[in-house]
């Protein structure tokens, strides 16, 4: 076999401050986040938002030290995972494609073709598959395999989600009793998986299979504990005014408490490693609430990182997916499965159009609205809830 790659692909941070602005640019300007009616409502829209966000943005990333830790974690993921392939006899090279911010996705790939790699496993580091995640990764590597033919002599293959798998199970579960252990009283414990939320729109119309694979995965996960322990699932960090899955993180907690609740050992789900969600949100904001509610004892359980047992499990998935038959980006069936969300993709006639037309008139009014807002310097932003 020729030379072998595993391309990482995650999110990105911003490494410092500056970088807060560009990076929600970034983030914002993509329409696997926002949706829009129009396409060149897009950039000025990522553009407003970014703006006005990036002051708030940048008060969390200064309380986790300036800026976010994911490209350092994930430079630590890449290199454990090498080191992981290579006592396996699988002599690989590791590469890290991050969506919003370097090192970029398209950075990678220049690698990659530099380095003549000649069968790639693609790997996202996120667990589950969402559109705005892996998804969008994939949309955009679908597009750079589009626009450069060159990019075709490369036998690819990709790992749409892996949140099954026993290796990264039982890596969770071990955190999660080592956390339970310290509590007085660990069977009263009640656990709290904290997932990423994402707009209830994209599992309900454009057929996101996100929240059923963060269900299963949960289940799973408290299988392989094997502890009495109740448990709940909940969603956090919405951002804007639409609806997103349910329940919220900010309200289960408050209603566990309720409930009486006083021992609560949060688990987050949807990522890997160490960023603002976990450092900020859930540390400092949702420990503050729950303190407040009345828990009074409440931990988190770390992200996986570099644990041992979660590194070997990758290495394990990529020495299997390099001697299996591939699976193509095109040939992705969690993107298959996506109906087109945005109107200008869309093939349909009738009631639907005229519905199209006027949510592109309300978006323009917005917009013009925001806008004005802006320049003036007047009123609050913060009514779209994204400001
Ligand atoms: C506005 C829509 C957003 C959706 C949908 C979304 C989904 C989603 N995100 C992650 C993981 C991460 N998100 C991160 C940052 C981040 N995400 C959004 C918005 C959406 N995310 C914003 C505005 C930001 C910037 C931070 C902020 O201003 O709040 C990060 C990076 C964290 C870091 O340390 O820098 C990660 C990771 C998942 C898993 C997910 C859906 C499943
Ligand atoms: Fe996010
Ligand atoms: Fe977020």
């Amino acid at each position: 076999m020729g030379r072998v790659g595993v391309l990482l692909l995650n999110l990105g941070g911003p490494d410092q401050l500056e970088d807060v602005r560009p990076f929600l640019f970034n983030l914002f300007s993509d329409p696997e986040i926002i949706r829009l009616p129009f396409t060149w409502l897009q950039k000025p829209l990522a553009w407003l938002i970014s703006t006005t966000r990036a002051r708030k943005s940048q008060e969390n990333y200064k309380m986790i030290g300036g800026g976010s830790p994911l490209r350092r974690i994930t430079e630590e993921q890449a290199q454990a995972l090498q080191a992981s392939l290579r006592q396996r006899g699988q002599d690989a090279q590791v590469y890290i494609g991050m969506r919003y911010w370097h090192p970029f996705t398209e950075e990678a790939i220049a690698r990659i073709k530099r380095d003549n790699i000649e069968r790639l496993v693609i790997l996202p580091l996120y667990p589950q598959f969402s559109i705005s995640t892996s998804g969008s990764s994939f949309r955009l590597l679908d597009r750079l395999w589009q626009e450069d033919p060159s990019l075709h002599r490369i036998d690819h293959t990709v790992i749409p989600s892996w949140y099954a798998r026993s290796g990264y199970r039982q890596a969770m579960a071990q955190l999660i009793a080592q956390e339970l252990d310290q509590f007085p009283e660990p069977d009263s414990v009640h656990i709290f998986f904290s997932a990423h939320g994402v707009p209830l729109s994209y599992v309900e119309e454009a057929g996101d299979p996100y929240q059923q694979e963060i269900e299963e995965c949960t289940a799973l996960i408290m299988q392989t504990l094997n502890r009495p322990n109740a448990y709940t699932l909940a969603y956090q960090s919405r951002v804007g005014p639409v609806e997103w899955l349910k329940p919220y993180t900010e309200e289960a907690i408050p209603e566990l408490a309720e409930q009486g609740v006083e021992n609560l050992l949060v688990v987050p789900i949807s990522f890997v490693s160490e960023h603002i969600e976990t450092l900020q949100e859930i540390d400092i904001e949702y420990r503050e609430l729950a303190e407040e509610a009345g828990i009074h004892h409440f931990q988190r359980v770390p992200a996986l990182n570099t644990h041992p047992v979660f590194i070997d499990d990758l290495a394990e998935m990529v020495v299997s997916a390099v001697n299996a038959p591939s699976l193509k980006l095109s040939e992705v069936p969690q993107m298959r499965k996506q109906v087109k969300m945005y109107p200008q993709e869309r093939w349909e006639w009738g009631m639907t159009t005229a519905a199209e037309v006027w949510n592109g008139r309300l978006a323009m009014i917005g917009f013009i609205a925001l806008l004005i807002e802006l320049i003036s310097g007047h009123g609050p932003l913060h009514f779209v809830g994204l400001l």
